[in-house]
């Protein structure tokens, strides 16, 4: 078994030292030595640094994802369901939805030749080089359900049917895995940015689509961009010249979806506008995704069950995604992230998670080898996000920015190997796949990793400019470190060298008794600043070295430019291993995730079958919030008996049981294992909730999602829902909870319906399908013996609650008159059996339920059963007894009735 505590190590730290004098330790120098002086290893920190200052890479996030097989193969990427990590690929959806369009006004044009950009679109605001923007945009505007870590840096573009084609809705999005149902997918997006035509957009006209966009991304930028730009023929060109080769099978998928294609064109404009990049032929990921490869949760349930985003505290990590939530890397942080809120519906590929997960429990070595192969990797999607796009402009800090990825690139390579190691000490089906998708890359081989090594800081002998102007720089580093030597002889102080970004290199002087040898400082020092007992200064002379400096260094970096953007080149070759790559970290590290789940808690393994049967399953928020084992229940759900009604009074757990009911399927459905001691779960193409807010029909807020379920639900469903009519008066609220009801029964789909209504236990009489369940609650005196309080179990038991007169129990607490107490119990009493009276039924219907019980039952049986002979003999026979007593009882209970 393995022990919650995993070690991690820390990439090496740079020794390097200074160029020319011992005192002069500035850390851009440092970096850029690495780059320049074309040392063998420079230690992983360092490389860090040198990208992203002090800021640790791994925790720059650009959220994003890819989408690949589990089985990591390179045939079957386009096939997975599994929502991932890949920075830099563009995916593509298309759906039809009745949403019908409108027109409006330009907002955002091109012209061919200037670009002409009227509004402020959102990456603008975020600085030149590709990454910076990136992880900018990560702060500054995160949608209102990301947490920190996960905030939003993907674009989209939606674009809709017209005339005959009214209600097709293509949409492609710049990172991220695509979606089928444009809310919720936009929702699990984060969207930064959503492109739209201006035609959908406008002066107040939007169109219900727009309209319905913009209400629920209320931080989002839109950008509205003329419509001519949303062009599917330019949208399939784009694909052809930017899709990695081994993507582009994905050409025969989206040829027909029109719609997509242009999203895609106007998204590749736009970007490749707005950021003052093209992308590199053949080097973008184009994955076309259909909405039948995963469960559908709509971000309104999302948000009740707090899949990502916890309701009270967005920063708190009291959520599914807190819980499960181990990983080691960006990438696969987004994976988990997206996962959730894309569960799997393929089972074959779930079950492969499961294997691995297993077996990451039964061996320690694998686990915490690959934990930590996989702790070193840098966010490899943010870095092939930055290696495909070619800037417009060469600038330094192009050049710059161009280099440090060849040096990220080279440290991810790297790990390559170990991580090989690790997996092929593997034994289920899945890590064996990922080992041998590493296998087959090229980089694995030693090409890329030669050219990366050859370039890598531009060794010398690469380039004979580059060498001299490398000697230029450290000629005139030693020329400022000799000039200050000399001045601080001239002037007997103790000067030294410094150097900082702003200042580039100046003279520091710290001065021991705080008092200046006559009193002031030399006349030709100049720029002086003081702190305490620190001054920093320059001279006129100091000043030309720099700029020598400075010019000395441009040259180097556009010289190794030249030299890096060669190396780039042949790089966009190989770019699928990295893609591969990405996709095989990320998924080992979910994978490693959710089997470091499962050691903090109790899980188990869940099997998939047509019945959802969990034993003793636990809230797995609620178990991690609390600290201890929360009540655990029993669920089961089949076809025969598809619809649980489950009453019981406020507070006694009902909520909390929906929704670990949905948590649990969630789990399931990801490849996670699940807080219980058994679980049977039947796949759900959908999960919808409806959970607790006050029902105003006036304004529509509830009937909205009751009729969005209605709509939406099939057979393979999991619907939600809890206190329907909420809010309303009673008569109102029975009413509508009846015939919603009503209608959810004649589904196949699991319903869980909640409720305070206790007349709609009735049902259960009418519909076979039908079963009561409550929340147990039990009734103690006061101490003064007065009044009777309610204790809670949390216990879901069969039958309805007989909590009726709850509300008169709690008024008995309080100081009214007992007259009035009696008074009221006594009415309810009287009403309560009226209404009950009426609710019998006679025999027929009694044994017809029998009869369709046994049936469900036997069925349920056949499809299932993995019992040998002798115990299926025993077994129905059984069956056959409880059913003879069910006909028995009814019978005596309809007599006595009478
Ligand atoms: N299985 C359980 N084990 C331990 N504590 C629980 C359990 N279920 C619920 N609780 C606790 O009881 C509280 C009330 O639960 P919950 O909100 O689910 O009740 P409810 O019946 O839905 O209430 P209401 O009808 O007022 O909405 C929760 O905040 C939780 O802390």
């Amino acid at each position: 078994m393995l022990c919650s505590s995993t070690e991690e190590v820390t990439p090496g730290s740079s020794s390097e030292a200074g160029p020319s004098s011992s005192t002069v330790t500035p850390h851009n120098l440092t970096d850029y030595r690495h780059v320049i002086r074309g040392q063998q290893d420079p230690p992983s920190s360092s490389v860090l640094l040198t990208s992203h200052g002090s800021d640790d890479v791994r925790n720059s996030l650009c959220p994003g994802s890819s989408t690949a097989t589990d089985t990591g193969a390179q045939a079957t990427v386009f096939t997975d369901t599994t929502p991932t990590g890949a920075q830099r690929q563009l995916n593509i959806t298309g759906r039809a939805d009745r949403i019908s369009s409108s027109v409006g006004s330009s907002v955002f044009s091109w012209s061919s030749n200037t670009p002409h950009l009227r509004a402020t679109p959102a990456l603008l605001h975020h600085g030149p080089t590709p990454q910076r923007c990136l992880n900018m945009t990560t702060s500054s505007s995160a949608s209102a359900s990301a947490s920190a870590s996960h905030a939003a840096s993907v674009i989209v573009a939606v674009v809709e049917g017209r005339g005959l084609a009214r209600g097709e809705i293509g949409m492609a999005s710049i990172n991220v895995k695509c979606p089928e149902l444009v809310i919720t997918k936009l929702h699990n997006l984060m969207p930064l940015e959503v492109l739209m035509p201006d035609t959908a957009s406008v002066k107040g006209q939007g169109t219900k689509l727009y309209n319905l966009i913009k209400e629920t991304f209320r931080s989002v930028t839109f950008t509205a961009v003329m419509r001519k730009y949303f062009n599917e023929k330019k949208g399939l060109e784009y694909i052809q010249q930017l899709c990695v080769p081994e993507f582009s099978t994905v050409l025969m998928e989206v040829q027909t979806k029109y719609y997509c294609l242009a999203s895609a064109s106007a998204l590749v404009k736009y970007f490749e506008f707005v950021q003052n990049s093209i992308y590199a032929p053949k080097s973008l990921k184009v994955i076309f995704t259909g909405s039948e490869q995963t469960a559908m949760i709509d971000a309104i349930s999302a948000v009740n069950l707090e899949l990502v985003v916890n309701h009270r505290d967005h920063r708190s990590k009291h959520t599914l995604f807190g819980v499960l939530n181990y990983t080691k890397t960006a990438g696969g942080e987004r994976r988990l992230r997206s996962n959730i809120l894309e569960p799997l519906l393929d089972v074959v590929t779930i079950n492969s998670r499961l294997d691995t997960i297993q077996e990451l429990l039964q061996n320690e070595e694998l686990f915490f080898g690959l934990k930590n192969a996989i702790a070193h990797f840098l966010d490899i999607d943010d870095l092939l996000s930055a290696l495909v796009q070619v800037p417009k402009q060469e600038t330094v800090a192009v050049a710059e920015a161009k280099i440090t990825q060849v040096i990220q690139l080279k440290h991810i390579l790297e790990l390559v190997p170990s991580l090989k190691v690790m997996l092929s000490h593997s034994k289920t089906a899945l890590l064996e796949a990922y080992y041998n998708s590493l296998e087959d890359s090229s980089y694995t081989k030693g090409s890329l990793t030669m050219r990366t090594q050859k370039c890598y800081a531009v060794r010398p002998n690469v380039s004979e400019f580059l060498d001299i102007a490398r000697r230029a720089y450290t000629e005139v580093v030693d020329d400022i470190a000799g000039l200050v030597t000399q001045l601080g002889e001239k002037y007997g102080l103790p000067l030294r060298t410094s150097f900082s970004k702003t200042r580039g290199f100046f003279i520091q002087m710290r001065l021991e008794g705080g008092v200046l040898p006559g009193g002031t400082l030399p006349e030709e020092f100049i720029k002086v600043t003081r702190q305490k007992n620190n001054y920093g200064f320059t001279t006129v002379d100091l000043m030309k070295l720099n700029d020598h400096c400075e010019e000395a260094l441009k040259d180097i970096f556009h010289m190794s430019y030249v030299v890096v953007s060669r190396l780039l080149s042949d790089i966009y070759e190989h770019i699928h291993c990295l893609y591969k790559l990405s996709d095989a970290v990320s998924m080992l590290d979910m994978l490693l995730s959710l089997a470091h789940a499962c050691t903090v808690s109790d899980y188990v393994r869940p099997e998939f079958t047509d019945t959802l049967a969990i034993k003793q399953g636990r809230h797995p928020i609620l178990e991690r919030i609390s600290g201890q084992q929360p009540i655990s229940n029993d669920s089961c759900i089949s076809e025969g008996s598809n619809f649980v009604i489950i009453t019981g009074p406020n507070m006694s757990g009902k909520s909390t049981y929906l929704k670990q009911v949905a948590l649990c399927q969630i789990m399931a459905q990801i490849g996670s294992f699940l807080p219980a001691e058994y679980a049977s779960v039947r796949i759900a193409d959908q999960i919808f909730t409806r959970i607790g807010v006050d029902d105003d029909f006036e304004t529509n807020s509830s009937t909205f999602m009751v009729s969005y379920i209605i709509h939406n639900a099939s057979a393979k469903s999991l619907i939600i829902i809890d206190e329907l009519g909420r809010g309303t008066s009673p008569e109102e609220g029975i009413g509508i909870c009846h015939s919603v009801c009503e209608f959810l029964i004649n589904l196949k789909a699991f319903t869980l319906f909640a409720t305070h209504y206790l007349e709609l236990c009735q049902l259960q009489t009418l519909y076979p399908n039908v079963e009561n369940q409550h929340m147990q609650v039990q009734h103690v005196r006061t101490e003064d013996g007065r009044a009777e309080r309610v204790v809670y179990t949390y216990q879901l038991t069969r039958g309805h609650s007989e909590e009726r007169n709850y509300g008169i129990r709690a008024a008995e607490i309080t100081s009214l008159p007992s007259d009035i107490i009696q008074e009221a119990k006594t009415v309810a009493a009287t009403v309560g059996q009226k209404l009950w009276a009426k609710h019998y039924s006679d025999p027929a219907t009694v044994r017809q339920k029998a009869v369709y019980r046994l049936a469900t039952r036997l069925l349920q049986t056949a499809r299932n059963s993995r019992l040998d002979p002798e115990s299926l003999r025993h077994f129905l026979k059984g069956l056959k007894r409880q059913y003879e007593a069910e006909i028995q009882s009814a019978a005596e209970s309809v007599e006595n009735e009478e």
